[in-house]
């Protein structure tokens, strides 16, 4: 005979009553573990008593569903027993989080500021929307030399673009910065309107050939395969309007801003000829000191984690958790181990927020490696 469905509920209502008084008393012992690690300095996760629980668990269980199932729901309580602990304790962060509160960016006429690209770059345009045009700007053709540049202290910021509306995250800029010890202090965005650019003279019809950098070739990849163009990848957009400025050929054209054409003498042959109306970069600036503005309101995070089931999702539910909201997440291989990812994740919110220290002491403790990248403020 089939059970009444009103008989089993009232079952299961009266299991999870159990469930929840147990969970609350379970919370109630972390607590007391959390202050027996602080008067030890013991850290909150542990590893090793934790997959003794699961085997310990597994093996209390019967068949192989339940095992998983149980297996499971206690990764969770463990996951959930140790954001309580790192709450209770105040998250101790500090040396996590060595970065110093400012109120604006230390800027004047003198301080050196490096931009990639040469003269009449999108970034160049960032840069001065920046930070105006009293000061002492320098340029670089590729971003690791920019980055190089602020790392060693040459200059106190630099500029470079990192995404694109219409074309995403720019994997260049992904990939190198982690190697140098800079953080993001700000960032910016300009409208980028791709133009296409040739000698004076030059009708578009005499282009045969486009260069500009990665990006312009891609933001703008339907206007040159409608018109038949060959294209070919240089250092930055305003490198191939000098490029074509300095070279006798009208068959050549350069994809960069109208800017770019003033600067280098070039007739604008056709503006807009991005493939998105509505196309944008975010640029960030970086500088080689540890700081953050004290208005910003997003966190640049990148980390590594184990490569096993459920580690993404129990990395990701530390924001959770702590109500934070993630606003973008990007991943990257690492390199010569195929298949894994370094992760580079924004979140809502600034470095002097409890739930923001409390998300950074888990995601520490669990991850293989944590960066913070930076705090900025953005509209
Ligand atoms: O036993 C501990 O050390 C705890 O902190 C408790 C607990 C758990 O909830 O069972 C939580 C976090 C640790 O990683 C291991 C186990």
């Amino acid at each position: 005979m089939v059970v009444d469905l009103k008989e089993s509920r009232k079952k299961i209502d009266n299991i999870d009553k159990e469930i929840a008084k147990l969970f609350e008393e379970r919370m109630k012992v972390a607590t007391d573990v959390a202050a027996y690690k602080r008067s030890t300095g013991k850290k909150v996760f542990d590893p090793v008593r934790e997959e003794e629980k699961i085997k310990t668990l597994r093996e209390l269980t019967t068949d192989e569903f339940n095992k998983t199932g149980i297996e499971d729901l206690f990764r969770q309580i463990m996951s959930i027993s140790r954001k309580y602990q790192y709450k209770v304790l105040g998250s101790e962060t500090n040396e996590l989080l060595p970065f110093k509160q400012v109120d604006k960016l230390d800027v004047d006429k003198d301080t050196r500021i490096v931009c990639f690209g040469e003269h009449g770059a999108y970034t160049e345009q960032a840069m001065e929307e920046v930070f105006g045009t009293d000061i002492t700007s320098m340029n670089r053709l590729s971003f690791k030399e920019v980055l190089e540049t602020v790392a060693n202290g040459e200059a106190k910021y630099g500029v470079i673009p990192i995404e694109n509306t219409s074309t995403g995250g720019i994997n260049d800029t992904y990939d190198l910065l982690l190697d140098y010890d800079i953080t993001i202090v700000a960032e910016h965005v300009v409208k980028v309107e791709q133009a296409l650019l040739g000698k004076p003279g030059a009708k578009i019809s005499d282009i045969k050939k486009v260069y500009s950098h990665p990006q312009g070739i891609m933001q703008c990849s339907k206007f040159i395969t409608e018109q038949g163009m060959e294209s070919e990848s240089y250092m930055s957009t305003s490198s191939a309007a000098k490029k074509v400025a300095e070279e006798d050929d009208i068959s050549q054209g350069a994809i960069a801003s109208t800017r770019a054409a003033k600067l280098f003498g070039l007739d604008v042959l056709k503006e807009s000829i991005n493939f998105e109306n509505s196309n944008y970069t975010r640029f960030i600036i970086v500088t080689n000191q540890k700081v953050f503005l004290s208005n910003a309101n997003k966190i640049s995070l990148s980390f590594e984690i184990k490569h096993q089931a459920g580690a993404l999702y129990n990395m990701l539910s530390n924001f959770y958790y702590n109500d934070l909201n993630l606003t973008k997440i990007e991943s990257r291989p690492i390199e010569n181990r195929n298949w894994e990812y370094q992760f580079f994740v924004d979140i809502e919110g600034n470095l002097n927020d409890p739930g923001v220290r409390n998300a950074l002491a888990c995601i520490s403790e669990c991850a293989k490696q944590l960066t913070i990248l930076g705090n900025v403020r953005t509209k």
